[in-house]
């Protein structure tokens, strides 16, 4: 099912010099975000920094929100994650799309304007409302967790 976003072009180097973001294929999950810096930039090994995306989205829908998830082959190859591991872009969120550029590798890597360092990806949310208890009914598994049911 396709859903429209709102999406305001901040740069207006994206759909002139550089593609608007898109889907890479027909079943790709992510549309891939680029570097809109005025000048190339070199992350030193351990920095971050935070770069613009030059687009803002308004969700609008608080069923809907979007998470920006690293490139897998420049994470793997060149350590270029995120510093916040994970962006999650709230639905009432109307600000630029920022992506917080982590080299977590031992050599610097360098961004050109418009290289593709990121991917955006629309997830829906199922918001839950609490309910205090003073003791939760038998579920069978109780409190075992971290590793309780063993490796193998
Ligand atoms: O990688 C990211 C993560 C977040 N955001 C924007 C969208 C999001 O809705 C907003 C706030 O993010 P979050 O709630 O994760 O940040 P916070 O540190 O809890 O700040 P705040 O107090 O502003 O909510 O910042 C980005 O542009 N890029």
């Amino acid at each position: 099912m396709n859903r429209e976003v709102e999406f305001r072009l901040l740069d207006a180097r994206l759909g002139r010099d550089f593609p608007l973001p898109d889907y890479a294929t027909a079943q790709s999950a992510g549309m891939d975000l680029r570097a809109m810096v005025d000048q190339s930039l070199e992350l030193a090994p351990g920095e971050a920094q935070l770069v613009p995306s030059g687009l803002a989205i308004h969700l609008g829908d608080p069923a809907m929100c979007a998470v920006i998830l690293p490139r897998s082959g420049l994470g793997h190859k060149q350590g270029l994650v995120l510093g916040n591991l994970v962006g999650l872009i709230d639905a009432d969120y109307q600000g630029p799309l920022m992506v917080s550029l982590w080299n977590r590798g031992r050599l610097p890597v360098t961004i050109a304007p418009g290289d593709r360092i990121a991917q955006l990806v629309f997830l829906p949310v199922v918001r839950a409302v609490l309910r205090q208890v003073d003791a939760f009914a038998e579920s069978g598994r109780g409190q075992g967790g971290f590793g309780h049911t063993g490796v193998r």
